[in-house]
């Protein structure tokens, strides 16, 4: 089902839409057709109050991929991060003033967009990994629970499916019912990767998630991430160039609140076309 009742379907027929009325069935994940843009930002101003920190933003990102966003501290990497599930809305005086994102070919600043099922659509993990002080098992289980799951097996399977994709089942399935915060640092991060996909959702946010991290949990998560891929579309904020280099299809160099340029990866950190982002690549600011 689309995002909004009146669009045409464009992408899962089988999921539930982001508008108030939530089918029983939990959806089933099935990328976007080939060519269909997960997110499309189409000349996007923000500002928070009379700040204006984001200017005629335009980029498509394609289903299936990684996305990471680059730039010096302060350019508006986050502020569009988390204006894809309009985590902005929570911050007074904080808003889109010009132009438009398109997910699932809905405009998600509709009026019929219902923005807690955007935020099951479009999932977000945080710099600070953030389980709740209850069980593994529960973290996992919290979000289909709070969507009306009931029935314990099919809890399990959401649970171990979860897990499994997060590649931390086989290191917590004997302990499910331990408390989330006795794990270590990866292993939260990556129960909260879990959690998020508990709800099945098509584009997982990721805003500098292995910033908090030791080299070998990030070395986890990063590999998590290449895997994720086939399921999900990734839009990754992070400081190291390294990291966008192993995880990601494209990059987008921001700076000052624009999108300098926009590449594949490969083109960005090899070939870019802007002296700002040769300069910013290769340390000179930044
Ligand atoms: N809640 C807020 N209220 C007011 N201004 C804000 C708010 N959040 C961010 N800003 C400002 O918006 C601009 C962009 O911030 P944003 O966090 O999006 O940048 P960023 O590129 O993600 O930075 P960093 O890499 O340091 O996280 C900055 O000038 C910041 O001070």
């Amino acid at each position: 089902m689309p995002l909004v009742t009146e669009a045409p379907p464009r992408r899962r027929q089988t999921h539930e839409p982001m508008t108030h009325e939530a089918p029983a069935t939990p959806p089933a994940s099935h990328p976007a057709p080939a060519g269909i843009p997960a997110i499309q930002v189409k000349g996007v101003d923000f500002s928070y109050g009379d700040k204006k920190v984001l200017k005629d933003v335009s980029l498509d990102i394609p289903s299936n991929e990684v996305v990471a966003f680059i730039g010096p501290s302060g350019c508006g990497k986050t502020t569009l991060l988390r204006c894809f599930n309009r985590m902005n809305d929570l911050v007074p005086g904080a808003r889109v003033t010009k132009g438009s994102i398109i997910i699932e070919g809905a405009n998600i600043a509709d009026k019929a967009i219902d923005p807690v099922q955007l935020r099951r659509h479009v999932g977000m993990v945080f710099q600070k990994y953030n389980p709740f002080p209850r069980s593994i098992y529960d973290n996992v289980a919290y979000g289909p629970r709070t969507l009306g799951e009931k029935k314990k097996s099919a809890l399990d399977e959401v649970v171990e499916k979860s897990l499994r994709r997060a590649a931390l089942w086989d290191e917590v399935k004997d302990r499910l019912n331990d408390i989330a915060t006795g794990l270590s640092g990866g292993q939260q991060q990556r129960l909260c990767i879990a959690r998020t996909m508990a709800v099945d959702p098509e584009i997982i946010l990721m805003d500098e998630p292995c910033s908090a991290l030791d080299p070998i949990a990030t070395a986890h998560v990063e590999d998590l991430i290449l895997s994720l891929r086939e399921h999900y579309t990734i839009v990754i904020v992070t400081h190291n160039m390294q990291q966008a280099t192993r995880v990601s299809d494209r990059t987008a160099f921001f700076y000052l609140g624009e999108v300098v340029e926009y590449d594949t990866t490969r083109k960005i950190f090899e070939n870019p076309v802007q002296k700002r982002t040769l300069d910013y690549i290769s340390g000179r600011f930044g």
